[in-house]
């Protein structure tokens, strides 16, 4: 029998140090994030990082937090909730790092006879840190626990022409009635590195400005050209101004160079060159979190104003809205009936 498994990022239980300690020990642990030799790992995270900052992203994820819980969680549960609705199937949900892993998700499941399942990644496009983790971690419990389970993964949608319609449409809404100077696509960022250790060439990213438009097979999982196409598509699909549309990247940690242009700096740059009005989306994130309800909705306002910008506007994630639901009911529809996946 057949099923789905739709799976997110994972938040922790509460908005307090000791809740977002073991939360982000299990997710900066993770060596597709921090890809550092273990031994290393264990400085850089549990002797440096996780000093300090539990403390200041417990105070961050207050500011944020509703009263059924983490954003993340209670959107990611009402847009299960909405799936279930448009399919017979089993459909579950599970998070990668957090409470309601993986390994729930497969089991509850396997309790309704599924031994053939689609997992989906809720990441529109392809990085070790994100999607990738994502499938190793859903195999490796599989084999691990369920060795009877067959698992489809669905692939990286940024392009499909559906997503494009459906994102473009909530972009559209977003932006009614604001009469914007520019439209700022800010994707979450990665380490430099990852995009060459994701390159299966090892020669094509360079990330030098061509590679990113140069065709290649490495594109199947370069984060970076995925993101460039996102913004490209939309903005050809809401026939946006070039000189209107731009790509940043967010929510670096100190150390090695992040993807480039940085958000913050973008900001800032934007205002400085005169771009009074600023709307700002952020497409590598289906449901709204912490990196868009406090640094782009918050923060990003604040830095903006404080540069000499006079309007900002944050435009919601996916989340639950109707388009996106019909669009995965007809996804997992198509995979039940022919076993086609979104191209
Ligand atoms: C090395 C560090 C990190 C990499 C690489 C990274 C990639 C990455 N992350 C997301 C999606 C989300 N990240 C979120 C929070 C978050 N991310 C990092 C670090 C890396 N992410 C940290 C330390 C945190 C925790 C908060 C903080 O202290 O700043 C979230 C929000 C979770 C929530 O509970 O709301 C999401 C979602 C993607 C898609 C990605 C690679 C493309
Ligand atoms: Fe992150
Ligand atoms: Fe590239």
């Amino acid at each position: 029998m057949k099923g789905v498994l739709l799976v997110n990022l994972g938040s922790p239980d509460s908005p307090t140090p000791k809740d977002v300690k073991p939360y982000l020990d299990e997710f900066l642990m993770d060596e597709r994030v921090i890809d550092a030799p273990k031994w290393l790992r264990n400085i850089l995270v549990r002797g440096i990082i996780l000093q300090t900052r539990p403390k200041r992203s417990a105070k961050a994820y207050q500011k944020i937090w509703w009263e059924e819980g983490s954003p993340l969680i209670v959107i990611s549960n009402r847009f299960l909730e909405k799936v279930r609705e448009q399919t017979r199937l089993p459909v579950a949900l599970g998070m990668r790092y957090g409470s309601g892993s993986i390994e729930e998700g497969l089991n509850e499941l396997n309790e309704k006879g599924v031994d053939e399942v689609l997992l989906v990644p809720l990441y529109p496009h392809y990085a070790m840190s994100s999607y990738e983790t994502v499938v190793v971690k859903a195999l490796e419990v599989q084999a691990a626990k369920f060795p009877h389970m067959h698992v489809t993964t669905m692939p990286a949608f940024y392009s499909n022409k559906d997503y494009i319609r459906v994102l473009a449409g909530a972009i559209a809404e977003g932006l009614k009635g604001f009469d914007y100077d520019h439209v700022l696509f800010s994707y979450h960022g990665i380490p430099e590195r990852h995009i060459r250790k994701s390159d299966p060439t090892r020669f094509h990213c360079k990330i030098d400005g061509q590679c990113c438009q140069t065709n290649s097979v490495a594109h199947y999982t370069c984060y970076r050209h995925q993101c460039y196409d996102t913004t490209e598509l939309v903005k050809q699909a809401l026939d946006l101004p070039e000189d209107k549309v731009s790509s940043s990247f967010q929510s670096r940690l100190a150390g090695d160079p992040w993807l480039k242009p940085y958000t913050d700096y973008e900001f800032e740059r934007l205002a400085k060159e005169g771009k009074a009005r600023l709307a700002v989306i952020t497409p590598a994130f289906v449901s709204d979190c912490l990196e868009t309800l406090e640094e782009i909705a918050m923060e990003g306002e604040e830095e903006f104003l404080e540069a000499g910008g006079k309007e900002y506007r944050h435009i919601p994630c996916l989340n639950d809205r109707g388009e996106w639901v019909a669009l995965m009911g007809k996804w997992i529809g198509e995979w039940a009936s022919t076993g086609a996946l979104p191209a």
